[in-house]
């Protein structure tokens, strides 16, 4: 590949709308950049911006659309062109580029924790899929490495880069037990009968474009969006009085939970900024609860961030069965002892599984609390009975206190970092405790929705290096140490198609295995196409 004889890549570089966020992130994008132009080099061809520094901003990052739509202006459309991410990206700002470009495209991360790069390409990554751009897509710790070299030699000279994909399964070409089909079936035909309201409080969080979900790929399945708005949510929560936050807040505080609570309203979290949060919680509950929705999502990010809280809390005690007690204003209970699934950052198509994965369980006899996780990174770890790839999932906020060993009493609410939330707001965080999980991830392809599914466990590791991770990461945020059955790092990162990962706990090995082989058939009776990834026990043996 060379199409112009010039042994030139061209690189874009995505970042946050949030001026706070690309500034502190732009370092750790430079230091990449540089790694990464070294390992073009050695390779016989040189690495050239298609923007540069902005010296008022102070970075030098794609930070809009429009910006995005006329850096495109300058790149020819035949050039092979990287998008190299280091940081949490908004995909919508290179996206519209991108759908015109006819050269070779690759999408690249550095292996961090530092901050969320992987998980930016991995949504970017998502989103060319929904939108049928072809691309290819590599990670490396310092770009030296013989897995990248290997894998960037092979793009610069074919186009594009062949994966180990070896671990994916069509559901069609398998055969599970005849009982677990029946089971899966009989439940997804009475979802679609009964039909489902999904309530969307603002569309289309952070340039997510592989998170909305078509109407009508949703209508064949049986939901139904409802349209709300950030702003009744917030008009609501002028409405529910101090006492009643009061009440939301004692409850929590009887069930153990802890607040690190501060003074500063800039950097710490406050007793204020929690009332409000608890405010938010009755207001959704009553919101979800008038327009009968059965599940919601909160994007927050855009919108919110600039009039109140962050809505974290809010969303960890939706999923969550067991949590504070809402009342309608003449008295009567809303959703008494269930939970509101609730699909963080309007991800929709996590918002599907959310509402399949909790009737489901619950159908089969187990706690349905499920949540999303960012992939955020991880590392090898060996030590006591652990000798295994070990990812660090973690999601910006919030995770259901169920998935807690010791639920609320080991839950902790820290305040939101302020480069991405400004007005502040407490996380419900805490370490996921040790046991067997089904994970997914239901995505859109050729207009399409298709689904990848597999089996793992949560491991315990010593605090020690809970600790690191956290620190080598985001400490406010809750926490899963995952290994996934039969899926290496580098194959869950070619085939996955989100930032997000969708987890729920099984009561034991081979129920985690049995309720995955009846959700895979659930959601092939749904029209959803599905793919068994790594070692699922597909037989029932
Ligand atoms: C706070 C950030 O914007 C995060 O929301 C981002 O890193 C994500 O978690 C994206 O899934």
């Amino acid at each position: 590949m060379d199409k112009t004889n010039k042994k030139e890549v061209w690189l874009v570089a995505s970042g946050d709308l949030r001026l706070a966020a690309n500034q502190l992130c732009w370092k750790a994008q430079e230091t990449m950049e540089a790694q990464l132009s070294a390992a073009i080099e050695r390779q016989g061809w040189r690495l050239k911006r298609a923007h540069g520094y902005h010296t008022e901003k102070q970075h030098g990052f794609i930070d809009s659309q429009r910006m995005g739509i006329d850096v495109f202006k300058a790149v020819p459309p035949d050039v092979p062109l990287i998008v190299a991410e280091s940081v949490w990206q908004y995909t919508h700002h290179v996206l519209a580029g991108l759908t015109t470009h006819r050269g070779p495209i690759l999408t690249v991360a550095n292996w961090s924790g530092q901050w969320p790069g992987l998980v930016g390409m991995l949504n970017l990554n998502g989103s060319l899929t929904k939108a049928g751009v072809a691309y290819s897509t590599l990670w490396s710790n310092d770009f030296t490495d013989d897995f990248f070299d290997q894998g960037l030699a092979e793009w610069l000279e074919k186009g594009m880069i062949k994966h180990d994909l070896r671990h994916v399964m069509p559901f069609d070409l398998v055969k599970i037990p005849k009982a677990d089909e029946q089971v899966g079936r009989s439940f997804a035909q009475r979802m679609r009968r009964g039909k489902a309201i999904m309530g969307v409080f603002d569309e289309g969080c952070m340039g997510m474009y592989n998170a909305i979900v078509p109407d009508d790929l949703l209508h064949a399945i049986g939901i139904f969006k409802e349209r709300l708005s950030q702003s009744a949510l917030y008009a609501r929560m002028r409405t529910v009085g101090n006492a009643e936050a009061e009440t939301v807040l004692q409850w929590l505080l009887d069930k153990g939970m802890t607040f690190n609570w501060g003074n500063d309203e800039g950097t710490e979290l406050t007793r204020r900024q929690t009332l409000e949060q608890c405010k938010m919680y009755v207001a959704a509950v009553r919101i979800a609860a008038e327009f009968g929705c059965d599940t919601i999502g909160i994007q927050y990010q855009q919108g919110l961030k600039d009039l109140t809280v962050a809505s974290d809390l809010v969303e960890g005690l939706l999923n969550n069965q067991e949590r504070p007690p809402v009342y309608s204003e003449d008295g009567i209970e809303y959703f008494a002892g269930e939970a509101i699934p609730h699909f963080n950052e309007v991800d929709e198509c996590a918002g599907i599984d959310a509402l399949v994965t909790y009737h489901l369980w619950k159908e089969l006899g187990m706690n349905g609390a499920n949540t999303l996780h960012d992939i955020r990174w991880g590392e090898y770890y060996k030590g006591g009975d652990i000798d295994d790839f070990v990812w660090v999932f973690l999601i910006s906020g919030a995770v259901p206190a169920a998935h807690f060993a010791g639920g609320y009493a080991s839950a902790s609410s820290w305040r939101q970092s302020p480069m991405y939330f400004r007005l502040g707001g407490g996380t419900l965080r805490g370490i996921s405790r040790p046991g067997p999980i089904v994970w997914s991830r239901i995505y859109v392809r050729e207009g399409a929705l298709l689904a990848d599914l597999g089996v793992g466990r949560v491991v315990n590791l010593p605090e020690a290096e809970t600790q690191r991770r956290w620190q080598a990461t985001s400490p406010e945020w809750p926490i899963m140490h995952a290994v996934l059955d039969g899926v290496g790092r580098d194959q869950l990162m070619a085939r996955h198609q989100a930032n997000h990962i969708h987890v729920v706990y099984a009561t034991d090995e081979p129920a985690a295995h049995r309720a995955c082989r009846i959700k895979a058939a659930a959601l092939d009776e749904l029209g959803i196409k599905v793919h068994f990834c790594g070692n699922v026990k597909i037989s029932g043996q």
